[in-house]
């Protein structure tokens, strides 16, 4: 991970090469975090990196702990002259562990670079606060908008209190995701659907309807060890009874539907291992507070078109990734990835930010965010 720092008067030269390193070190989690945020830490002493560590997982220590515990014993006198750098604010709450100022307190440590301040009310600056009181001179901003970027997901969850979402399809060059008798597999070729497998390992959830299990029996699997939750909206529970998402048990599967908690089907999908939860109201943005309860940070829309425009239209969609296979199919009745959003100009449609594209094998990878007006 590069960045691009804008100088601070209080940088040195080296602050940066040492904010990538906790980046890389974070990243080394993604996916195993949720609803906690991707933290690398780095100490530095003598021109040489003494100790270093990740959060891995919520519920286990703070990047910063793992990096204090890593120093070697012989190397433990440096620390009283040692600048200890970290992506996010370290903490200053008791939450599921005890606030990491008060471990690099202890630890004796002058410096403190930090990338972001971190957006959890719980901290939000506080940490920042106390080590200033205790006569640690910090840094903030080095490689801020990494680490932003590196962070978005738990930035949106905890500034909007739902998942951070991710509408991803594949299509025809002529912007079709199915032919008009409803064939879809397969559109992208191996490198794409590789690329997806990833994808899904990085998140915590993926959300289909009930159209696409009836049209398309997926499986929703990720060749990664980390499989998220499999989630099908469908309001009235009219689901085939062999779908492959009841037959395997390769992932937790969870239903929210809006039929009676007594309907026929609940008790075979129950059998099954799946959990079925009955709510009187369901939409994508019920659905994500739901998914946001639970603790998830991360949703990936895989649905249909009809869905995928409900959840752009309630803003509960972030980030657009969608492959483009170079065939076309035509038929006017193909349906299209994102149904009517009910835009009729052009100058409406909504234009993604911070656009990329890249190829992937012979299809084409153009992501972007949609606009944050487009939110309700
Ligand atoms: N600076 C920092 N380093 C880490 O490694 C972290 N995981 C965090 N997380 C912050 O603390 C909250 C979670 O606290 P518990 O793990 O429940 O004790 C999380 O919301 C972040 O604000 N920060
Ligand atoms: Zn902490």
């Amino acid at each position: 991970m590069r960045c691009d720092s804008v100088p601070l008067a209080d940088a040195t030269a080296t602050d940066a090469l040492y904010m990538e390193r906790c980046l890389q070190l974070a990243e080394q989690a993604r996916g195993h975090t949720s609803p906690n945020p991707l933290v690398g830490c780095v100490i530095v002493a003598a021109q040489r990196i003494i100790g270093e560590g990740f959060h891995p997982k919520a519920g286990e220590p703070h990047a910063e702990v793992f990096a204090l515990r890593s120093v070697a014993t012989g190397d433990r006198p440096l620390l009283t002259d040692a600048t200890l750098y970290v992506n996010l604010e370290p903490c200053n709450h008791y939450g599921r562990t005890p606030p990491c100022t008060e471990a690099i307190i202890a630890a004796g440590i002058p410096r403190v670079v930090v990338g972001m301040i971190d957006p959890d009310p719980r901290v939000a600056g506080s940490g920042i606060e106390r080590l200033r009181a205790a006569g640690i001179a910090v840094t903030v901003g080095v490689c801020e908008a990494a680490c932003q970027r590196l962070n978005e997901a738990f930035v949106h969850r905890v500034r909007n209190a739902r998942p951070f979402g991710i509408l991803k399809y594949a299509m025809t060059l002529d912007g079709k995701i199915a032919s008009s008798a409803g064939h879809s597999t397969w559109i992208s070729g191996e490198a794409a659907r590789a690329m997806v497998h990833q994808l899904r390992a990085e998140c915590d959830a993926i959300i289909v309807g009930g159209n696409t299990v009836r049209r398309d029996n997926p499986h929703l699997t990720s060749r990664h060890p980390h499989t998220p939750l499999r989630v099908v909206m469908s309001r009235h529970l009219d689901l085939p009874l062999d779908a492959y998402l009841w037959q395997t048990d390769a992932a937790p599967t969870l239903v929210v539907t809006t039929a009676p908690a007594d309907h026929p089907l609940v008790p075979h999908l129950q059998a099954c291992g799946v959990e079925v939860v009955c709510r009187p109201v369901l939409t994508p943005t019920t659905l994500m507070k739901e998914l946001y309860n639970r603790g998830i940070m991360t949703v990936l829309w895989e649905c249909g078109g009809s869905l995928a425009a409900a959840a752009i239209a309630e803003g509960m969609v972030q980030k657009i990734w969608a492959f483009i296979a170079p065939k076309i199919i035509g038929g006017t009745s193909a349906p299209v990835p994102v149904a009517d959003l009910g835009l009729q100009k052009m100058s409406e449609a909504l234009c993604l930010e911070e656009v990329t594209w890249q190829t992937v094998g012979q299809d084409i990878l153009v992501s972007g965010y949609l606009p944050k007006s487009a939110a309700p």
